[in-house]
């Protein structure tokens, strides 16, 4: 595969269509045991990844399916804020799309030299580097997130508690051959990115 930095991010590509195969338990560890160089402010690791597989990915898309009901009752002030089965059930497919779902999850350290958004700064950092990382070892991904993510049905389903929360989920699982090819990419204008004062 690549073999620089820069090779493997022209690479990288995401993938919303996985097969069943996914990097194991061992696997991930290596991968993540490489997040000790991300930057960091204050080398505070204010972050963590929870692994879903099988059923607990189940868990995952009931609390989708209640945040939705709440959302809607919220909306129209009427509504049991109880999803229904039928609801239930569709976001359980989406939740199991792929054999393994990472939740990314900021987890703020108390400092008074490093803000939240610096915090946030480092796990979003952890997820980009995860995606690049999974892709140059041979494994699809995508990170997804949507207007549910930081409510508080998903953040129970997860068994997380505030100050900690969600910045998305990496699904992953294996590169279906007719995926195996790169993607076309508008060429970026530097000039638009890069300027001096
Ligand atoms: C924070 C974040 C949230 C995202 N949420 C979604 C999402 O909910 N659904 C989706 O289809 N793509 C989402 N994306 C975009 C995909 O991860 C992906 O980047 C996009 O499909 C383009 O593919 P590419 O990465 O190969 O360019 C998100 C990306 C980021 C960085």
């Amino acid at each position: 595969m690549s073999s620089t930095a820069f090779d493997a991010l022209r690479a990288r590509r995401s993938h919303s269509k996985v097969t069943e195969d996914a990097p194991d338990h061992k696997e991930l560890e290596r991968l993540l045991s490489a997040m000790s160089s991300i930057a960091d402010h204050s080398g505070l690791r204010p972050w963590r990844i929870i692994e879903l597989r099988g059923d607990a990915r189940r868990r995952l898309g009931e609390g989708l399916a209640h945040a939705a009901a709440q959302a809607a009752r919220k909306e129209s002030g009427s509504g049991t804020g109880l999803a229904d089965p039928k609801d239930i059930e569709k976001y359980v497919s989406k939740a199991t799309r792929a054999p393994l779902v990472l939740a990314i999850i900021v987890s703020p350290k108390p400092s008074h030299k490093v803000p939240l958004w610096e915090q946030e700064a480092v796990a979003s950092g952890v997820a980009h580097a995860l995606g690049l990382l999974l892709h140059e070892a041979g494994w699809g991904s995508i990170w997804r997130t949507g207007p549910l993510t930081r409510t508080k049905a998903v953040r129970k389903a997860h068994g997380i508690k505030k100050p900690e929360y969600l910045l998305g989920w990496l699904y992953v699982g294996g590169i279906p051959d007719r995926d195996k090819v790169s993607k076309p990419r508008k060429p970026l204008d530097v000039s638009h990115h890069l300027s001096s004062l």
